[in-house]
């Protein structure tokens, strides 16, 4: 029997709609980037990583007594259980925070599974369990792999404040704690990228959300995706300098290697949330002085213009932000997790919609193979 295919086979699903969405929006030419219609430029100027969420996940902006319900409730379900602390005790300290994550992400579905997806007061608590505790979790595992007790969350202090006094026991300066919330909003939401994508696939199995967020998580961490973010600094390490930029360009020309934090699928300018993380960079500057790093990344982006800008490369979201949280203290490999921490509200977000519709995934493919193969028994081979 012969298979009909209806569209040409393209290699990573490039221009394939997969889905409906008005959830978010990029035009790739012009370089905008929308959260339901709003221009990220204007949220991240005015409004928070929580209110975002709520944008993103109920699609409208909230009242101020919603904003307030919200926060307080996310507030109240920070904490984690000890059952997950201990399991969390025993993970390798050498081990990625991403693999740390994405196992205690999974590790909540065995206290809160009970997958009633018709029941919105199930769906708006799984939301709260998962923006609360995932922060927690990464800073939880940060302390425990130093031989510390996790530091428990402040209630003093709102979303990002906290969590970055979990990684250090100080509460930051508002400065820092205003940034890392409008990094959080710049990295909330993507369209279908591969991580969102992986969440819907997993979703359209009606499986419950603890597991959706596991396996986006997982999409996340790799180096073509969220895990470029902590591979840049590497990056500009080994540079090293200045004169070593157009050596190392060359070199990756010469060896067709991939220059981390540049390139994406739709945007073919500059990616407008790696203008405004290049922009928080410099404002940290002011207070915790210039950075080397900073100067070399900068003249990076300019060879690789030269280089490679008639092909429509350009930096994205993880070509300057490890530089502003290497200023805000953060080690490197805790990039890719704030990423995760962030992006879990588009995934909610997409986990909604998909139930709102739900058909599960199921694409076709082209079959190469070969037919009625001998089956050799095995002292034949
Ligand atoms: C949050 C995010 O996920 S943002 C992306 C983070 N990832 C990175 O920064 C890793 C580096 N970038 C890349 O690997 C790619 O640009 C991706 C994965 C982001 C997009 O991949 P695709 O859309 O499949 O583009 P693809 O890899 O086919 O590249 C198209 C062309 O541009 C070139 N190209 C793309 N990105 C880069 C790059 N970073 N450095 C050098 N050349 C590049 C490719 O070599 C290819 O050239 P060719 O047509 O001459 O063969
Ligand atoms: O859209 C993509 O393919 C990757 C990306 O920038 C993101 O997930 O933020």
């Amino acid at each position: 029997m012969t298979t009909t295919f209806f569209c040409e086979y393209k290699p990573g699903l490039e221009g394939i709609p997969a889905a409906k969405s008005s959830i978010s929006h990029v035009d790739g030419q012009k370089g905008i980037l929308e959260y339901r219609g709003i221009n990220i430029e204007e949220l991240t100027k005015k409004g928070s990583f929580l209110e975002t969420a709520y944008l993103l996940i109920w699609d409208r902006l909230p009242t101020k007594e919603e904003l307030k319900q919200f926060e307080t409730n996310i507030l109240y379900h920070r904490r984690i259980k000890y059952r997950i602390r201990d399991m969390m005790k025993c993970f390798p300290e050498t081990g990625h925070p991403m693999d740390a994550l994405q196992t205690s992400a999974a590790a909540l579905g065995l206290f809160y599974s009970r997958r009633a997806l018709d029941d919105p007061e199930y769906i708006r608590k799984a939301v709260v369990r998962l923006l609360a505790k995932i922060p927690t979790m990464v800073a939880a595992f940060h302390q425990m792999r130093k031989g510390n007790d996790p530091i428990q969350p402040n209630d003093e202090l709102d979303y990002a404040a906290n969590f970055l006094y979990m990684l250090t026991e100080r509460k930051p300066d508002p400065l820092a704690a205003r940034i890392f919330d409008v990094c959080l909003t710049l990295h909330a939401e993507h369209t279908i990228n591969a991580s969102t994508f992986s969440a819907m696939v997993t979703a359209s199995t009606l499986t419950d959300p603890y597991a959706v967020i596991a396996s986006a998580v997982g999409t996340l961490a790799g180096p073509l995706h969220g895990g470029a973010n902590e591979e840049v600094l590497l990056m500009l390490e080994e540079i090293g300098s200045i004169e070593n930029v157009r050596p190392y360009v060359e070199k990756c020309i010469a060896n067709k290697q991939k220059i981390m934090g540049f390139g994406h699928r739709v945007y073919k300018v500059k990616d407008p949330r790696a203008t405004i993380l290049q922009d928080l960079v410099k404002q940290l500057f002011g207070e915790t002085g210039q950075d080397p790093y900073y100067d070399i990344a900068v003249e990076l982006e300019r060879v690789v213009e030269e280089n490679f800008g008639h092909k429509g490369i350009y930096p994205n979201v993880d070509f300057y932000s490890g530089l502003v949280y290497r200023k805000l203290g953060i080690p490197d490999d805790l990039f890719t997790p704030i990423f995760a921490i962030a992006r879990v509200a588009g995934w909610l977000a997409h986990w909604k919609e998909q139930l709102a519709v739900n058909r599960i995934f199921r694409p076709t493919q082209v079959y190469t193979g070969v037919h009625n193969a001998p089956y050799i028994p095995i002292e034949e081979r």
